[in-house]
């Protein structure tokens, strides 16, 4: 599970904490094994603000960044991302190009035998997403996908009635290439999701404060189904 793989929302890498706090607090609970890794912003504080992409510059553009959910290998720049450095969603000059993306890609290579779910963490709409957002194609597991994130939504939904909508990414959200959940799921991680959390655009990024901690809580009621599907179909 990665969050904070986009600065500005800062209510995905207060989840990835909450999370580790609760796997820690119940151990045995969630006894599949989920890998966790933070994207820290690689911009630091002062960037948070309104900033999506990384920091990474090159000669010849005086725009800075690329955004990483748009440099993965994944029908890389077809579709809903730009070639423009200085555009939000700028695909990057290669795919994997960013260092904060070839890390999390080589990981993923590297560990994809024992890894039977990937998570990305964003925010903002209330969705859970899965493959794919680089076509309108549907995904081979797309009955099971859709079931799964069903099945979350409505646990999510259970605690607090936040309404999620689920659904393949294309027609979900928008089109968009080069996606971490696309490409995890086609190097054959067979359950990938994109969770968008709070809210539906009322606050947006900005959160306020008193929302972090029942959106957490929703949030891993979620997160536990997932997990609990995969141990049962491993
Ligand atoms: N792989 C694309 C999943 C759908 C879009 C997710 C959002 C998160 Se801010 C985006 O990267 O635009
Ligand atoms: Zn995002
Ligand atoms: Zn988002
Ligand atoms: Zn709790």
């Amino acid at each position: 599970m990665d969050c904070g793989i986009h600065a500005r929302e800062w209510i995905s890498p207060a989840f990835c904490q909450w999370f580790v706090k609760e796997v820690r607090r119940i151990p045995g609970q969630i006894t599949a094994l989920i890998l966790f890794l933070f994207l820290q912003s690689p911009a630091g504080y002062v960037y948070l603000w309104m900033w999506r992409k990384t920091r990474s510059r090159k000669s010849g553009s005086s725009c800075i960044g690329t955004d990483p959910n748009r440099n993965f290998n994944a029908g890389w720049c077809t579709t809903g991302a730009s070639s423009n450095p200085c555009s939000d969603t700028f695909c990057g000059y290669s795919p994997e190009s960013e260092i904060e993306v070839k890390n999390v890609a080589d990981f993923i290579r590297r560990n994809k035998s024992i890894i039977k779910a990937y998570i990305t963490v964003h925010s903002y709409s209330q969705l859970l997403l899965f493959p794919y957002s680089y076509t309108f194609e549907l995904a081979a597991t797309h009955s099971e996908l859709l079931k799964v994130a069903e099945g979350a939504s409505a646990a999510l939904r259970s605690l607090y009635g936040t309404r999620y909508t689920s659904g393949p990414g294309a027609a979900t959200i928008y089109p968009a290439a080069g996606g971490s959940d696309d490409w995890a799921y086609d190097l054959g991680v067979k359950y990938s999701y994109t969770f968008e959390l709070r809210d539906t655009g009322r606050y947006g990024f900005l959160l306020p404060e008193s929302q972090i901690k029942p959106t957490c809580e929703e949030t891993m009621l979620a997160v536990k189904y997932i997990a609990a599907y995969v141990q049962k179909n491993l």
